[in-house]
């Protein structure tokens, strides 16, 4: 009999395993890869299909299979590489198949489940059935087959609330039955097409010689390419339905149907210039040239200083391998940073792209992945999820500004996009390409021990100088009787760059227009009641009251007027936002023209690059945001970069906080000046001797590199060990502090008198409560990574549900 080895697509972590099903002879052309429907637990639900072989009846031993129901698509989904990858990383990240996988397919998963409700027959009689309303309900159920719910509350409008609990009960006491139906998502959009189906012959115009109309419709389609035109480019010549609907019931045309890859970004068009090398960019390109012709794995890191031209030298690698005929991924770390690096591409490549990534619909991602398995694109540019495209051969990953923390993802499967292009790499025998002004300390060292080719860019295109940073001292400011939030030198930098008419770019490393709201009385800060964390107040927009939220839990409060504590009056709000630094700004400079970039004015597709084109086009002078403002954008104007708060960061509990605010500096620094001439930068601080600092004021990499190396070493922190996260959750305080305690009493024993391995905690999450939960984090560092991901299996860690597992955690938050 043959048999398929089907993996469960179900989000439970016990159930998620393979099972066998049998294979119908109607679907005998399964393979390895293929999404099916199977019944698993009275339900229908997806599977991936993992294996297909015969199997004897001896080897069944009178089991009865159940047998495979359906193909989801019309061709396998997962390619071997795809499979390969996914077991790779769920062994490594310690989740199960299913979750990997579903990395694999746009959406969650491609299927949308509905629940239908159907009459058992054996159980007209059932005493429920006495009553009316229940009685109305089995008996619309028997007339018209299974229904969902929503049908059943159109076609018996009376019942209203009472229907849920009606269904409830009679499901409950098995007179109606729920079916589950999984259904593909099919969002495909068609277009509607005229084709001219006869020969346009002199005895037909002689036909249409009165019939102005047609006769001009069949003119149009005989000129036309395959004599076939779209019915919105007839409409746009006027031609009318009725008129396309004489000729077909004339039997002289004929409307068909096609299937429209939708191309998100189709529209972006971008003109090439002529561009000469530098000699650092060719160095480079000629370095990675072997590994590409020998068809092999190799792993280079690009460090180029900022405005070193690192994207010309991605343009040239994508050329290479498109001539050989090999895919190419751009992973880029924001949705910000799409649209620069798309123009730069779509100059060279304008129709071999499509772009990937989270805000797009999941219609539009599923025409990009079939442009890109029906070979209609070659270029996959996006975020982490382009990295999950169905691409058969892959020759080359790039992966710009590889330190930027967004490549991990911080929910379940919380993998880290540079471990899944190395091994995508590997698999593909590719190129990988980290690109960036200032890498990891991970990839950095690992470019030092040579695991990674280094290749180094040193010199601004056109030899343009780094940009000069001057520094505050904010506590100095105050002294001298400075209250704003903007010292003096960068008022000044403001009101000459503008009188210039050049552009500033201002980062804040913050969100809202006040962080918190204390009481000048008593000093009672407003909390979450539910996470015990201080609220963030938000101005309200177009004359709304304000409010206070949790950036936890989501939670919104109005503003107290008076201290919920000590009743007092004076509640102010404290600390500032980028929506205060605006109302500054406005003060000091009312001539500057200031447009805001954070999370509250870029909820949309497009709000990053809207912006982002109109400072470009200087409708504005001032381009106002937090981190997203500091890297990646090439903007030839702005001259002038003022940072107001890099080293706020540098208090957090993180052993990366130095690093983060060097590389914040550096890359925000590295806006300016990148063009015609040298780049001013004011950074404003409360550490100035921090070697973080003082390294970003010179803009010395090297010299960071050594002094955080250093410190790592003594700490024994990457990249000297790696690091394993568990959070143990639980709303039993105890239970949540308890199990953590096990687990460390279980390490400490198991790895007993190896100094290689450390454990540290349990202690209270820095969020110590969320939602009403408890956390505990265990903090795991070890100079052997697989042994202790060996060691949690066995612990069965990784089936626990109260418990989720980080590994290479980017934060200890
Ligand atoms: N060979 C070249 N000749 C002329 N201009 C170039 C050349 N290479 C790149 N450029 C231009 O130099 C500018 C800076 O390049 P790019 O944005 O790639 O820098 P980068 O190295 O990515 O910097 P960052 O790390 O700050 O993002 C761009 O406007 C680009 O078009
Ligand atoms: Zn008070
Ligand atoms: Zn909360």
């Amino acid at each position: 009999m043959l048999t398929a080895s089907v993996f469960v697509n179900i989000p439970v972590k016990s159930i998620a395993k393979a099972y066998t099903y049998s294979v119908p002879a109607e679907l005998s052309f399964l393979e390895t890869g293929w999404r099916v429907f199977v019944p698993f637990g009275g339900r229908k639900v997806e599977g991936f299909v993992l294996a297909v072989g015969e199997k004897s009846e001896a080897e069944l031993d009178g089991i009865k299979l159940k047998s495979i129901q359906a193909a989801v698509d019309e061709e396998s989904w997962f390619t071997p590489a795809m499979i390969k990858a996914a077991r790779w990383l769920a062994d490594f990240y310690l989740c199960s198949l299913a979750e990997m996988m579903r990395l694999f397919m746009p959406g969650k998963s491609g299927l949308k489940i509905s629940v239908l409700y159907e009459a058992v027959a054996e159980e007209r009689e059932h005493l429920l059935l006495q009553m009316p309303m229940y009685r109305a309900v089995y008996q619309y159920l028997q007339a018209e087959g299974p229904q969902g719910r929503s049908a059943i509350a159109r076609a018996l409008p009376e019942l209203k609330e009472e229907l849920p609990a009606i269904l409830d009960k009679l499901t409950q006491y098995k007179v109606l039955r729920k079916d589950y139906a999984a259904q593909k998502r099919d969002n495909a959009r068609y277009e509607k097409l005229v084709v001219l189906t006869c020969q346009l012959t002199g005895q037909i115009r002689d036909d249409y010689k009165r019939k102005k109309a047609q006769l001009h419709l069949l003119e149009l389609l005989a000129k036309a390419p395959a004599q076939t035109m779209t019915m919105a480019a007839l409409k746009a010549a006027k031609v009318t339905p009725a008129t396309v609907k004489n000729l077909t019931e004339a039997g002289l045309a004929e409307i068909r149907q096609r299937r429209v890859l939708r191309d998100s970004y189709g529209d972006v068009q971008a003109e090439r210039r002529q561009v000469e090398l530098t000699d650092e960019q060719s160095a480079a390109v000629r370095a990675m040239e072997p590994a590409l012709a020998g068809h092999n794995y190799q792993g280079f890191l690009l460090k180029g200083v900022t405005g070193s031209g690192k994207t010309q030298v991605y343009i040239e690698m994508a050329e290479r391998v498109r001539k050989l005929g090999r895919q190419v991924i751009v992973l880029v770390p924001e949705i910000a940073l799409t649209g620069q690096v798309v123009m730069a591409f779509k100059a060279y490549f304008p129709a071999d792209i499509v772009v990937m990534h989270s805000r797009l619909s999941l219609s539009e991602r599923n025409d990009a992945i079939l442009r890109v398995r029906r070979g209609g694109a070659g270029i996959i540019i996006g975020a982490r999820s382009a990295l999950f495209t169905p691409a058969e051969d892959i020759g080359l990953i790039i992966m710009d500004e590889e330190q930027d923390m967004s490549y991990k993802q911080d929910e379940s499967p919380r993998y880290h996009a540079r471990v899944v292009a190395e091994e995508l790499a590997h698999i593909h025998q590719a190129v990988l390409l980290l690109g960036s002004a200032t890498p990891s300390l991970e990839s950095y060292y690992r470019a030092r021990k040579g695991e990674f080719t280094l290749l180094t860019m040193t010199k601004r295109i056109g030899d343009l100088p780094l940009p000069l940073v001057k520094c505050v001292d904010m506590r100095q400011e105050l002294r001298l009787g400075n209250r704003h939030i903007m010292s003096r030198p960068l008022q000044q930098l403001i009101e000459q760059t503008i009188a210039k008419k050049q552009q500033l770019i201002i980062m804040l490393n913050r969100r809202g227009f006040s962080t918190f709201v204390m009481c000048r009385s008593c000093g009672e800060v407003i909390k979450c009641k539910l996470c015990g964390l201080p609220l963030v107040y938000h101005q309200g927009q177009g004359g709304r009251p304000g409010k206070l939220a949790c950036h936890h839990c989501d939670v919104a409060e109005p503003i107290p007027d008076t201290c919920p504590k000590c009743g007092s009056r004076y509640i102010k709000y404290f600390g500032s936002g980028t929506e205060k630094l605006e109302q500054e700004l406005h003060q000091i400079v009312p001539s500057a023209r200031v447009i805001r970039m954070d999370r509250d004015t870029t909820n949309t597709k497009f709000a990053h690059q809207e912006i982002l084109a109109k400072f470009r086009r200087r409708e504005y002078d001032i381009l106002l945001g937090t981190q997203m403002v500091a890297k990646g954008h090439d903007i030839p104007n702005v001259t002038a970069v003022g940072i107001i708060s890099a080293d706020s960061s540098l208090n957090l509990p993180d052993f990366r906080a130095a690093e983060r605010c060097f590389m914040l500096i550096t890359q925000t620094a590295g806006r300016a000046g990148r063009h015609t001439e040298q780049g001013r930068v004011v950074i404003q601080t409360y550490n100035p001797s921090h070697y973080a600092v003082t390294c970003g004021i010179d803009q010395d990499y090297e010299g960071f590199a050594e002094q955080e190396l250093m410190m790592r070493r003594q700490l024994f922190y990457p990249p000297y060990s790696r690091l394993v996260k568990l959070l143990y959750q639980n709303e039993d305080e105890q239970a949540a502090r308890d199990g953590a305690a096990q687990l460390i009493a279980a390490f400490a024993q198991h790895f007993r008198g190896d100094k290689r391995q450390q454990v540290i905690g349990p202690s209270p999450a820095v969020i110590a409560r969320l939602r009403g939960v408890y956390r505990f984090v265990v903090l795991i560092k070890t100079a052997d990574l697989s042994s202790v991901q060996s060691f949690l299996r066995e612990q069965g860690l990784h089936l626990r549900t109260d418990v989720a597992i980080d590994i290479d955690p980017i934060t200890m938050l």
